[in-house]
């Protein structure tokens, strides 16, 4: 009989708002259809933050040519690392809050459906970005978005309702801080740099972002008066923020931000505190296959 061929599928346990026993079917979904397919399956749950990442690396060197992560951005991203410039393909299964490199690529937000497209799909090439050390494929910023992740990973319950009221009472205690991007000093509300163009939840904060373009939108909110906030929610949302006063965009390939301070960023919603005020963010073109 002839080899199969391996595939990986790494489960966060912990991911998102969904059980034990749905991610148990899950797991059992992924190896029915696996084998059927002629694969030679494996599963493995995270037990620690970065574990993804040592799984994942592990798989590329063994050869396997498609990996699944199942779980939040955070579990994609961390599996995302280790597969970028490799031969191995992601297939994102999401089942976190936001979802948001899923729904930019289009794929199903169903996690049976998109177990489905990861088996049966086409390695797709895609960009990633970087600030600093650290990998993004979706989004990563500065400002209040990164106050809000911040704020979001010191919450006990996941969720879009959680990350709703933490992004509200967020708004109320944030000031808009000084930045210099590139040498230029401006004090905004948010800064970010886009490869996919939303958040997730459908929050498009770059609407018209390519992920495979070899660039980055870097877009920045300036601060606006708190009758506005309406509005640019709604615009958020309804994929037109682009057309607001208070937007600003343009593609880059790599920029600098600087402030006084250490900065609050975050990775693909994951909360990070640099140790200097100094970031340093490329895109890396070409660098990751994605089941498509
Ligand atoms: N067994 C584990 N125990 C604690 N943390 C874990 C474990 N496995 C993974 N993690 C960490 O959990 C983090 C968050 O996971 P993930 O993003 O998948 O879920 P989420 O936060 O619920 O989803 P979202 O980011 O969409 O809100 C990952 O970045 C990873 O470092």
């Amino acid at each position: 009989m002839a080899n199969r061929s391996a595939i990986l599928a790494i489960i966060n346990p912990l991911s998102g708002t969904t059980s034990v026993a749905q991610k148990a079917v899950l797991q059992d979904a992924f190896m029915r259809q696996a084998e059927a397919l002629g694969f030679a399956p494996e599963a493995v749950l995270t037990t620690h933050p970065g574990h993804a990442t040592e799984l994942a690396q592990a798989a590329v060197e063994r050869g396997v040519n498609r990996v699944l992560a199942i779980g939040g951005d955070g579990t994609i991203n961390e599996t995302a690392q280790a597969l970028r410039r490799s031969a191995t393909a992601l297939g994102i299964v999401p089942i976190g809050s936001g979802n948001g490199l899923a729904r930019h690529l289009g794929i199903p937000l169903n996690p049976l459906k998109a177990i489905e497209r990861a088996l049966n799909g086409r390695p797709v090439v895609i960009d990633s970005g970087e600030i600093n050390e650290h990998p993004f494929f979706c989004t990563a910023g500065l400002g209040f978005e990164a106050y809000v992740a911040h704020a979001f990973a010191k919450q006990p319950v996941r969720g879009l309702p959680t990350y709703i009221r933490t992004a509200f009472r967020a708004f109320w205690a944030y000031k808009p801080q000084p930045f210099q991007l590139d040498g230029q000093e401006r004090t905004l509300f948010s800064m970010t740099f886009a490869n996919a163009g939303q958040f997730g939840n459908n929050a498009w904060m770059a609407p018209t972002a390519n992920i495979a373009d070899g660039r980055l939108e870097q877009c920045e909110i300036r601060p606006f008066p708190a009758q506005a906030a309406a509005m640019l929610t709604w615009r958020l949302f309804n994929k037109t923020i682009n057309h607001s006063s208070y937007w600003r965009g343009q593609s880059v390939t790599k920029a600098t931000v600087q402030t006084s301070a250490p900065l609050l960023i975050h990775a693909d919603g994951e909360p990070l505190i640099l140790p200097t005020g100094r970031a340093e963010v490329r895109v890396l073109p070409s660098s990751l296959l994605v089941l498509l």
